[in-house]
């Protein structure tokens, strides 16, 4: 039997955030403060309602299925059955469905459909411009227009905890005459914000029906070799180099958690095409950590990035593709505009010519076998109740490990 105490509005997990996940027992869940409620069990005993979709389900994509008005209502449920429950006459019922996060074994929350990696960071993009195509304008002509993105591997997403083995593949130095096959030597993160399809479509999305399909967000760490990709990418664009893994946080923030965390978004210059206009156009005030082997190397700001999920995902559909629930949309590498905000290595070392120097004393430009990294991330609310409360995302953490 776990004890419930009511988590403050200035615990990141506290009732205003209520994030999903999924653990290893096979069962969904539900976190307040430092501890999961069981909704399978809490929806067999009656306490709330989800039409079924916790009730003995492995994953969250049942719930994520049924669609806005379902979420909404269901968040309202949870919200009633926490608040007051150290007083409520069904605080023994529901205390024998609670577990403590540390010591509950998370799974990936959700079974991965699709997954699209956007690149959508207009730092970031100029970075790598500037590093993979030193000779070209630092912006290709299009990436203004519209959210340039590409097919990943669903397969291949792992929720965070999952060690990560050292990619091998071909790769080609400028100064190498023939490519070799091997473990990559330029073994990078990407820090990134991923978006998750609930309801599915027939088709296209329009831009202001963001929030009629999208259930919520995880943290995403989209592992990239750098040498591979360099050599593979043209003219087609990334492949194995980003193929092998990409981690995600265990928990799925809700957008409605999100909503007080509203933030401006960049101005669009030139103007965007119809499809792409939104009669609301936001973003969320997001603020990253990465840590290398415990050490934090950088701060990467989402907030700024230049095209918002909203217009990623009506692009994503605007050919007539139509979306599934489980789709995974990533925001593209969050970098802002200093080095100590960049959301990859080859950034934040500029490609290992200025090395980062860790707690232990010593210094990485990229992954070394054994290495560990952790993105953390908060949103912070702004006005309303929840004023300066910090909506947590948790972290998304992975281990290289040399591959046998
Ligand atoms: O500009 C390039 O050639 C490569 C860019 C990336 O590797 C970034 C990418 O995968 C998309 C993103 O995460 O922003
Ligand atoms: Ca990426
Ligand atoms: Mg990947």
């Amino acid at each position: 039997m776990t004890e419930w105490t009511e988590p403050g509005v200035d615990d990141p997990f506290g009732l205003h955030n209520l994030p999903l996940c999924a653990t290893r027992d096979g069962w969904v869940g539900v976190r307040a403060g430092d501890l999961i409620l069981n909704l399978g069990a809490a929806e067999e005993a009656g306490l709330l309602d989800a039409g079924g979709a916790f009730t003995r389900e492995t994953t969250l994509n049942r719930f994520l299925a049924t669609g806005r008005p379902t979420w909404t209502r269901v968040r309202e449920q949870l919200t009633d059955l926490f608040t007051g429950l150290a007083e409520a006459p069904h605080r023994a019922t529901v205390e024998a469905m609670l577990h403590p996060v540390d010591g509950t074994a998370l799974a990936l929350p959700f079974e991965v459909a699709d997954y699209v990696d956007f690149y959508s960071s207009e730092e970031h993009a100029k970075n790598l411009s500037r590093l993979f195509r030193p000779d070209s304008p630092s912006l290709l002509p299009n990436w203004k227009s519209l959210p340039i993105g590409y097919h990943g591997r669903a397969g291949t997403v792992v929720v965070s905890g999952t060690d990560v083995p050292r990619p091998h593949g071909q790769r080609k130095a400028p100064d190498e005459e023939r490519p070799s096959y091997g473990p990559s030597r330029r073994l990078d993160i990407e820090a990134e914000l991923g978006f998750v399809v609930g309801a599915p479509s027939t088709g296209p999305i329009d831009v202001d029906d963001f929030r009629r399909h999208v259930y919520g967000a995880v943290l995403v760490n989209d592992w990239s070799a750098r040498d591979i990709q360099a050599w593979e990418y043209q003219p087609l664009g990334p492949f194995l180099g980003k193929s092998f893994a990409t981690s995600v946080s265990p928990w799925v923030v809700s957008l409605d958690a999100l909503e007080p965390a509203r933030s401006a978004a960049p101005t669009q210059d030139p103007p965007v095409l119809d499809y792409l206009r939104e009669a609301e156009r936001y973003s969320y005030d997001i603020r990253f950590e990465v840590f290398w082997n415990g050490t934090l190397v950088s701060r990467p700001p989402y907030a700024g990035i230049y095209w918002t999920p909203a217009q990623q995902l009506a692009h994503l559909t605007a050919n007539g593709a139509w979306a599934r629930t489980g789709d995974l949309y990533a925001s593209g590498t969050i970098s802002g505009a200093t080095p100590e905000e960049t959301g990859s290595f080859i950034e934040r070392t500029w490609n290992g010519a200025h090395p980062v120097r860790l707690d232990d004393g010593s210094t990485r430009s990229f992954l070394l076998d054994g290495d560990t990294v952790t993105i953390s991330a908060a949103a912070r609310c702004s006005g309303g109740p929840a004023d300066g409360a910090m909506v947590g995302f948790g972290e998304v953490r992975g281990t290289v490990v040399t591959r046998v």
